[in-house]
């Protein structure tokens, strides 16, 4: 009886612990599980130091001025977060409006969708994504569009991955992923009939790099669109409340600095793009997109105690419990950004690089 009673207990943790870990924890249905959180391609002993420094970038300002150095920092910080991000949020990294009645999974991929029906391409165009991630959006895209999609990301870790689920989703014959810089491509010139950034360019110490190598790689009369991280009109610099919210959004999002929704076109325009249309998403009508990470607070808290344990198990690096409270912090800082208005992770452009110029034949 004794023995029943021991076996019954053991069945109950051990499940109910399953319960907790496998299911509780992985908040999409293809996400990572809690069990496989890493640091990327940095090895499990190393993951703390590299969270400090990364967090060094901050404390020492002038190195974050250093462009050069952007796309290492970045590198490392998507070493820190691409599992939590897959675990706690999708496949996709990027935000969406709220769309009344649908799921989370669905308001995303309509927001994805809508950037490849702006680029007004035929299946079997090729286009690219600039700043794939994990490359939930180039699976969307070119399921819905019939394109062939080529992603660039500078983190090796999210290629591997995204070559995962490229091959799951039987995707991978028309999703190519390449690990580089989108500041320097390893692409020919006019070889894209368009292109796409999904809340990535935001990265670019200077948008003039990025932009000018995406009109590079453009043919001529071809389209881009862009999803872009921007303070918006409301945003006042000599408000300190407000100052601290966007630095919040820095720091907890590898963001050399926010520009302002004023300077996008004029970059646009200075590398030589005919600018089209230019619209932020998050307005009304568009439903709030930040509701989606004030409603997991509960979430949160779990996910929290979850990672402790699961560090303190030695299965989780001991650095992760550090990443998963600087997402917390930074998760109130963008709900903040937005319920204020001052900031948007969806200031969209579209812009177009004009045909070439018809040589006229000397007679
Ligand atoms: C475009 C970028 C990333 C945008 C978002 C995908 C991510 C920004 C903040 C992230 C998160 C914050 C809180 C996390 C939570 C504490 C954890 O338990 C589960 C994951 C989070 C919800 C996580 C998910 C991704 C974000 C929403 C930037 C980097 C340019
Ligand atoms: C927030 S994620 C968005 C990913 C993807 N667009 C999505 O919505 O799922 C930003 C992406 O930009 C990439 N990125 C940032 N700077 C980069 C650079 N200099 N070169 C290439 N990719 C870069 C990151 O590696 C990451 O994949």
């Amino acid at each position: 009886m004794e023995f029943f009673t021991l076996f019954c207990t053991a069945f109950l943790l051990a499940g109910g612990l399953y319960w907790f870990v496998c299911i509780l924890g992985s908040a999409e249905q293809k996400g990572k599980h809690a069990v496989q959180l890493s640091g990327g391609s940095i090895a499990k002993e190393n993951v703390q130091d590299n969270y400090q420094q990364y967090w060094s970038f901050f404390r020492r300002p002038k190195e974050i001025e250093k462009a050069e150095k952007v796309p290492a920092f970045v590198d490392t910080f998507y070493n820190l977060v691409t599992d939590i991000y897959e675990w706690g949020w999708g496949q996709s990294f990027h935000f969406s409006p709220s769309v009344p009645g649908k799921s989370h999974r669905e308001a995303t991929r309509i927001h994805e969708e809508m950037a490849v029906d702006l680029l007004n391409v035929k299946p079997g165009a090729r286009i690219l994504d600039a700043g794939c991630g994990v490359g939930g959006p180039m699976r969307a895209i070119a399921a819905h569009s019939g394109a062939n999609v080529v992603g660039i990301t500078i983190n090796e870790y999210q290629v591997n991955r995204a070559r995962t689920h490229n091959k799951k989703a039987g995707l991978d014959k028309q999703c190519e992923v390449v690990c580089g810089n989108f500041l320097q491509m390893p692409f020919a010139d006019n070889s894209f009939d368009g292109a796409y950034s999904i809340e990535a360019t935001c990265h670019a110490p200077k948008l003039e790099e990025v932009y000018s190598e995406i009109y590079r790689i453009l043919k001529p009369g071809c389209l881009y669109v862009s999803y872009e991280w921007v303070t918006t009109e409301l945003y006042r610099g000599d408000d300190p409340e407000q100052v601290e919210v966007i630095q919040g959004i820095e720091r907890g999002d590898a963001l050399p600095g926010l520009r302002s929704y004023k300077d996008i076109a004029q970059v646009a325009k200075t590398v030589g793009f005919e600018v089209i249309k230019e619209k932020d998403l998050a307005k009304p009508p568009a439903n709030p997109w930040w509701t989606r990470l004030k409603m997991g607070r509960i979430a949160y808290w779990r996910n929290h105690i979850l990672v402790t344990v699961l560090a303190w198990l030695g299965i989780a690096p001991k650095g992760v419990v550090d990443v998963h409270e600087m997402l917390f912090v930074t998760a109130d800082y963008l709900t903040r950004g937005g319920e204020t208005g001052i900031f948007t992770p969806m200031h969209m452009i579209l812009c177009r690089k004009p045909e070439s110029k018809s040589v006229s034949s000397s007679t």
